[in-house]
């Protein structure tokens, strides 16, 4: 399949899979392997967890698909267009990773700033800016926050403004990592509901296996470096051989009749 250019209208890359990885291979330049023949597709409106037991790779994946790690072996392609220099600034538009740490990505004396300011860059001004804002802000139930300053907000406020953030730029997919960490069970509700109502094509990278089963019905178990399952995601964590053999355990306490639930 042929690499549509940067400047390709965005309703052109409406027939490809949003995330397309075939056979990606990468060494850190230790000579340290991460990564090898990882193969998966992600079609447009899905929501899929990221499994897998520390170290299995997962974040060198995720960095791999906005260019922060450029393959070694393989090809990564977002809506159609392959992830390499030259297409950068595009594939960053259309790859919205919301990191674990919201401080990573709030640096502006506001919220709104910090909204704005990847539009901006993209060229957006004027109230088609300001719209673009707004609704980002609303969508993560922010709106009423746009002037303060983000350290002046709860931990779960600021990962719901970097979430903002990245819905501003109209992302082809949203790459949440761990996006439950630090969250209290309040806040891990709300941001399950904002997850569902955004309507975006959704990879989360998680340990937290419950949030997966509720959220993702399709997920993807990486292991030392590989695809070792892709299927439902009530499948695989019913599946205890799998589970054992890869790490996974579902936490102290969980009902196993949520498994079997239709
Ligand atoms: N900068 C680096 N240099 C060398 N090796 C690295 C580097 N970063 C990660 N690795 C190695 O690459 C492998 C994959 O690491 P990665 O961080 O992608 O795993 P992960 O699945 O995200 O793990 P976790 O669940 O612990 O976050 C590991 O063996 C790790 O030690």
């Amino acid at each position: 399949m042929s690499a549509l250019p940067p400047e390709e209208p965005v309703s052109l890359a409406r027939g490809y899979p949003a995330l397309e990885v075939d056979g990606l291979g990468y060494h850190y330049p230790d000579g340290h392997p991460a990564l090898s023949g990882v193969d998966l597709t992600v079609d447009r409106g899905e929501r899929v967890a990221l499994l897998g037991p520390n170290g299995a790779g997962k974040t060198t994946l995720v960095l791999h698909l906005n260019g922060i790690l450029t393959a070694a072996t393989g090809h990564v392609r977002i809506a159609g267009l392959e992830v390499r220099r030259g297409h950068l600034q595009e594939i960053r538009r259309r790859v919205g990773i919301v990191f674990q740490d919201p401080d990573d990505q709030l640096f502006m004396p506001t919220v709104a700033d910090d909204v704005a300011f990847g539009p901006a860059n993209h060229g957006l001004r004027g109230s088609a800016l300001r719209e673009r804002v707004e609704i980002a802000l609303e969508q993560v139930g922010m709106a009423g926050h746009a002037r303060r300053p983000p350290h002046h907000l709860s931990f779960g406020q600021r990962r719901r403004v970097a979430l903002a953030t990245v819905l501003a730029m109209q992302p082809e997919i949203l790459v949440l990592d761990e996006p439950t960490s630090n969250l209290d069970p309040a806040s891990r509700r709300e941001l399950a509901d904002i997850l569902v109502s955004v309507e975006v094509t959704t990879l989360i990278v998680t340990h937290d296996l419950p949030y997966a089963l509720e959220l993702c019905p399709r997920s993807l178990l990486l292991s030392s470096g590989t695809v070792a399952a892709d299927g439902s995601t009530r499948d695989l964590l019913s599946d205890a051989t799998l589970m054992r053999a890869h790490r996974l355990e579902l936490p102290f306490g969980f009902d196993p009749a949520f498994l079997d639930r239709p």
